[in-house]
């Protein structure tokens, strides 16, 4: 379990982690949103004894990371900026990094097999892509089969079938009931993922629920009804207490599902040409959540065409 009370990180006279108080619970992948900048990975960085916090305090399971006697064993991480010798193979790296904390080195076939890297296990890191290079990060991760895995942006550079592969990492991790923490910018990532969200913006935290609850509280839905009798269709839906707007050539019908709109307006005799429900997509509930967040938003950008021309 993760637990940070009042996390506080400020650069110079800028808070980029303004105070967060969260849990990580174990037993679930809980996902950590947020636009860039949002102070993500510095609260990464903390939890693992990175950057040590202006305020506040992070603990993994009960005590600082840098207190722990066999940290990799405790936690694993995957950072956005990894230190990988170019020199080194796959397994000379993970065998390095085996000796050095005391883990059996038959682990590292173990972790190679894992991340499916066997193949190219004596190639030189150096020649790695982006994708291999996140699936040794992941493997370095593993390789103490913490209890604890902390994942900074894990799907960035791979491929659809990686993503995939991920995804189903992180929700069998949490299924063996580890604690699972991974951040992503992207809330069609999360929905996927994550059964938990903290989401944050500016270094503080605009939701902290169950995906469930998120979806529920902020991708808004309605019923779209068109009809030639849209005046007399509206004021029969308003009598049953439906909140009905009128936009361009539509209703918009929230209250009852499609299928009760429908057959309200059947009884009735209205004639109705189109019955559909439109749910806002989680992506626009996270943008919605998140437009006073961002730091650097195509409306900053398109105020200034000449400096994307040149
Ligand atoms: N070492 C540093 N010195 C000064 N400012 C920093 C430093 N590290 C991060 N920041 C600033 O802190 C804020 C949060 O950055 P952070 O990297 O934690 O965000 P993030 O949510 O991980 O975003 P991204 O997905 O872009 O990495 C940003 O404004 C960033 O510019």
């Amino acid at each position: 379990m993760i637990v940070a009370r009042s996390l506080t990180k400020i650069y110079g006279d800028k808070p980029a982690v303004d105070g967060i108080t969260f849990t990580v619970e174990p037993g679930r992948v809980t996902g950590f949103l947020g636009p860039n900048g949002a102070g993500k990975s510095t609260t990464m960085r903390m939890i693992l004894g990175l950057d040590r916090p202006t305020a506040g305090s992070v603990t993994v399971n009960g005590h600082r990371y840098q207190d722990s006697p066999a940290p990799l064993r405790e936690v694993g991480a995957l950072l956005e900026s990894r230190a990988l010798h170019p020199g080194r193979s796959a397994r000379d790296h993970l065998r390095w990094l085996a000796v050095s904390n005391g883990i059996p080195s038959s682990r590292v076939d173990e972790v190679l097999g894992l991340v499916g890297l066997e193949a190219v296990a004596s190639k030189r890191v150096g020649k790695f892509s982006l994708g291999m290079g996140q699936r040794l990060g992941i493997a370095v991760a593993l390789l103490g089969d913490p209890p604890v895995v902390v994942l900074d942006e894990p799907v960035n550079g791979l491929d659809p079938e990686g993503i995939r592969w991920v995804r189903n990492l992180a929700r069998r991790l949490a299924a063996e009931g580890r604690t699972v923490f991974v951040s992503s910018h992207l809330m069609s990532e999360m929905a996927l993922t994550a059964d938990h969200l903290v989401v944050v913006g500016r270094g503080r935290i605009l939701a902290d629920c169950s995906m469930s609850e998120f979806i529920a509280e902020h991708a808004a839905s309605y019923v779209r009804v068109q009809s030639p009798q849209l005046g007399e269709v509206a004021d029969l839906l308003r009598r049953q207490g439906l909140d009905v707007t009128p936009h361009e050539e539509e209703l918009r019908v929230q209250g009852l599902d499609a299928a009760a709109v429908g057959e309200l307006v059947g009884k009735s005799g209205l004639l109705l040409h189109e019955l559909t429900l439109v749910r806002s997509s989680l992506e626009d509930a996270f943008m919605t959540l998140t437009a006073d967040s961002v730091e650097y938003s195509a409306h900053s950008m398109a105020a200034t065409p000449a400096g994307i021309a040149r």
